[in-house]
């Protein structure tokens, strides 16, 4: 059962009993401490990321994610478009209209267009982190899901499971705690001792920046926000590159792969999970009210066109 108390105007704190937890992740997660969203919630905490009574189309992204992905494949994505020669130039709000008619069918707690989910999660973090020495914060919650723009016409609709769901570094052992453990078994990475060990083709605390993640919208984010030159600050940059790493940053799991960085970093990976995670259950938002602020948070932090 929650409960909901308010602490002061804007707080809420949802507490989570020390019994409670999430059924549909394989690795149980025991919740001992409060958790602090700061943002009204009215579904149950343990009613997302059920994946046990997800439908078919979400189950499907993951068969073919799980089987499709391999090491070769995501060096190859990668390589390719980090050269952002695609010819397309826009800007940040463009891009973020281009999600509004796209659906993440990986997702089983979202089945709105994107833009509200990114709008959702910008603002859940203005409620809580109101100073505007966070307006980076803000930003972040705004962007963090516009390399989806892949699955939209503009890019020629990329395949669902080469963009969207958690991911999983390559070249190395798939483990069990990655959702849907099962489709890996049909990878051929899973059989191939040079990928089949713990560390695989990595030096033990390589640091996540040295290894291949599953191919996706977070990786092509990154590489959009790096080659164009954004300002900003590192923190932001980590949660746009591993927001969809749940083994790493919900189970604790690929430790073997971290180094110092990462594991400073994971904190703040973890406070933004909560917005973009607990927020899709929230208030709609309205676009075109929003559209100014989020505005002048793109003009300082982006170039007015970039390439993709
Ligand atoms: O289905 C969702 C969705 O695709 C999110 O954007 C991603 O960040 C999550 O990790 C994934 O589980
Ligand atoms: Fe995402
Ligand atoms: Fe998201």
């Amino acid at each position: 059962m929650i409960e909901t108390t308010t602490t002061n105007n804007s707080t809420l704190v949802i507490p989570i009993t020390t019994t409670t937890t999430i059924p549909s992740e394989s690795n149980e997660i025991k919740h001992d401490n409060s958790l602090k969203t700061g943002f009204e919630i009215t579904k149950e905490v343990e009613q997302f990321r059920n994946y046990e009574n997800s439908d078919d189309r979400v189950s499907r992204a993951y068969r073919n994610s799980h089987l499709f992905q391999t090491y070769e494949y995501a060096l190859d994505k990668k390589r390719q478009y980090s050269l952002l020669n695609s010819g397309i130039r826009m800007g940040i709000w463009q891009a973020a209209e281009l999600l509004n008619t796209i659906i993440d069918e990986s997702d089983p707690d979202s089945n709105i267009p994107q833009i509200n989910h990114c709008l959702q999660t910008a603002e859940a973090i203005r409620k809580v982190y109101p100073d505007p020495k966070y307006d980076w914060f803000h930003l972040t919650g705004f962007i963090h899901d516009l390399g989806k723009v892949l699955l939209s016409p503009k890019f020629k609709e990329q395949p669902q499971w080469a963009t969207v769901g958690d991911t999983f570094p390559l070249g190395c052992r798939f483990d069990e705690s990655n959702i849907f453990y099962d489709y890996f078994k049909m990878n051929p990475d899973y059989n191939d001792s040079r990928y089949n060990s713990e560390c695989g083709i990595y030096k033990e605390n390589t640091g996540l920046e040295n290894v291949t993640m599953s191919w996706g919208h977070d990786e092509y984010f990154y590489l959009v926000c790096m080659g164009n030159k954004s300002l900003l600050p590192k923190e932001s940059l980590y949660m746009i590159r591993f927001h969809s790493f749940y083994p790493w940053h919900r189970h604790n799991k690929y430790k073997n792969l971290t180094n110092e960085e990462d594991e400073k970093m994971l904190h703040w990976v973890k406070e933004f999970n909560k917005f973009d995670l607990y927020s899709k259950d929230s208030e709609p938002v309205d676009v075109e009210s929003l559209k100014p602020y989020y505005e002048s948070l793109i003009l300082k932090y982006f170039p007015k066109e970039l390439n993709w």
